[in-house]
């Protein structure tokens, strides 16, 4: 992969004008290119101002020139980058001059595959890079930045290795079916197989947490019209981003808003309330309602605490998503916020016009997803690495139970299995169709 390759190039800063801009090229035609737009000889890792040039001699923009000989760069390619000023039009320039000398434009995340084609990441960093520049919260950027740092794919191929050995140990007791002791009715494969399935599991929950931070948990307001879903929805937000009014029905179309909770990510919708409207509009407004309570993680059913006529939609909400109930304008009534679990489910008294029990609301909701601030541990996760881990789990499992009936070849299999599905993770076992899926998603010039 190091020699032979195009050279690619792209403008690596984002559109528009800004202080500084910078070109970023990568390939074996770097030194070609650098010698006929620049006046200077390239000096590894050595910052030059100089001019860059157009084919007639004319300055195109002066500003600083940056060499990264291979293997010493992002790429493990030859890199060089053109630091100019930050204005569209000119990094266009600068760019078609880059790329008339030999470069063609890079696709989206190309530079990070290339990175990770030559070993300078694995999978699972080189995912991290995007989540890193595409995080929303303080605590989804430090989590990002440990997955990058590579805190995940080091648990991941530890636990490779202790697989690896387990398999080798395995294998050797079933070439050694002759020998006195049964290696495998001894206990020291069982013993081992329930200590990679602890590891996993704690894996299983640093991702699933990694997960939210970085996607957000979609909660969605459900209830009758007039309950305070709007209300809510601001009161969350921290403005006014929903109208709120004494008559039922104002809210009609779907309203998003992207807010976070002490650090975790949270897209809540408002809803239409629903009941049996006659209304054209409304009733579309319901339509949609019921569209997005279906796609929710967590579903907060709303109940106006005056409403004495039943005014419960549980009967009607989908019976797989969570749905906390919460009964609204306990300033009426004088009732005290409260929380309370019940078989029926999870009941949480507020008013949201007096700001009583928000904060066990608020709580409720980082608690039921395992989220807490002390995210030390945490590392940036996909949903793709948490079905690798469940599968990988399901795996030693069955080894697991293979054993008891002593298995061997089983056993290994299943280890073998285990190990693949981890290296679906890291990258090292990967399809050229996965790879162009998460590096597509990248920006163009990453
Ligand atoms: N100007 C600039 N800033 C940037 C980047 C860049 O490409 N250009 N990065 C782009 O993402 C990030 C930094 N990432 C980088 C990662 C590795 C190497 C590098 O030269 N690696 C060599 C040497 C390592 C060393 O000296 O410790 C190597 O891996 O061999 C450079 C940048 C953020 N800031
Ligand atoms: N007393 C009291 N009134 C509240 C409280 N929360 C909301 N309200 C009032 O209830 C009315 C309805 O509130 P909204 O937030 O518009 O209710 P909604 O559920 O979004 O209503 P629709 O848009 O009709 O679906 C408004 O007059 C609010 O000021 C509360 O905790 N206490």
């Amino acid at each position: 992969m190091l020699n032979n390759t195009d050279t690619i190039a792209a403008i690596a800063t984002p559109p528009g004008n800004g202080g500084v801009g910078i070109v970023r090229v990568s390939g074996s035609l770097v030194s070609q290119i650098a010698a006929q737009l620049l006046n200077k000889s390239l000096i590894p890792r050595h910052a030059q101002y100089s001019a860059f040039r157009d084919a007639e001699g004319e300055i195109i923009d002066a500003g600083i020139s940056l060499y990264f000989p291979s293997p010493a760069s992002y790429t493990g390619e030859d890199i060089l980058e053109l630091q100019g000023h930050g204005g569209a039009v000119v990094l266009d320039m600068l760019l078609h001059r880059v790329l008339a000398l030999g470069a063609r434009l890079a696709k989206p995340g190309e530079f990070t595959e290339r990175a990770f084609l030559n070993d300078k990441l694995d999978l699972a960093q080189a995912e991290a890079v995007a989540d890193l520049i595409e995080s929303s919260t303080e605590q989804s950027a430090r989590s990002a930045q440990k997955s990058l740092q590579g805190l995940f794919s080091e648990q991941i191929n530890s636990l490779v290795d202790e697989l690896t050995e387990l398999r080798i140990y395995v294998e050797a007791a079933i070439d050694f079916v002759d020998e006195e002791i049964d290696f495998l009715t001894d206990g020291v494969v069982e013993n081992r197989l329930v200590r990679l399935l602890l590891s996993v599991q704690d894996i299983q929950k640093n991702a699933q947490q990694g997960r939210l931070l970085r996607e957000g948990m979609t909660l969605v307001l459900a209830g009758k019209p007039n309950a305070g879903k709007s209300s809510l929805l601001n009161a969350l937000a921290g403005h006014e981003a929903a109208i709120v009014t004494a008559i039922a029905g104002t809210t009609r179309d779907i309203l998003r808003e992207r807010i976070q909770l002490d650090g975790m990510p949270l897209h809540i919708i408002d809803t239409a309330g629903l009941w049996d409207s006659d209304d054209i509009v409304e009733k579309e407004g319901i339509r949609r309602a019921r569209v997005e309570i279906q796609k929710a993680d967590k579903i907060l059913h709303l109940v106006d605490g005056q409403d004495v006529n039943n005014s419960s939609l549980l009967g009607e909400l989908p019976a797989h998503i969570e749905i906390i109930t919460v009964v609204n304008k306990i300033d009426l009534s004088g009732r005290s916020p409260v929380i309370e679990h019940t078989p029926q489910g999870t009941y949480i008294y507020i008013s949201v016009k007096t700001g009583q029990g928000m904060d066990l609301l608020k709580q409720h909701l980082k608690d039921s997803v395992g989220f807490n601030e002390a995210t030390d541990t945490v590392f940036i996760a996909r949903r793709r690495h948490i079905e690798a881990l469940n599968k990988a789990y399901a795996f030693v499992e069955s080894a697991a139970q293979q054993l008891r009936i002593r298995a061997g070849e089983l056993v290994a299999e299943d280890l073998r299995q285990a190990q693949n599905s981890l290296g679906e993770i890291t990258g090292k076992i990967s399809s050229d169709a996965l790879l162009g899926k998460i590096f597509a998603s990248f920006c163009i010039g990453k």
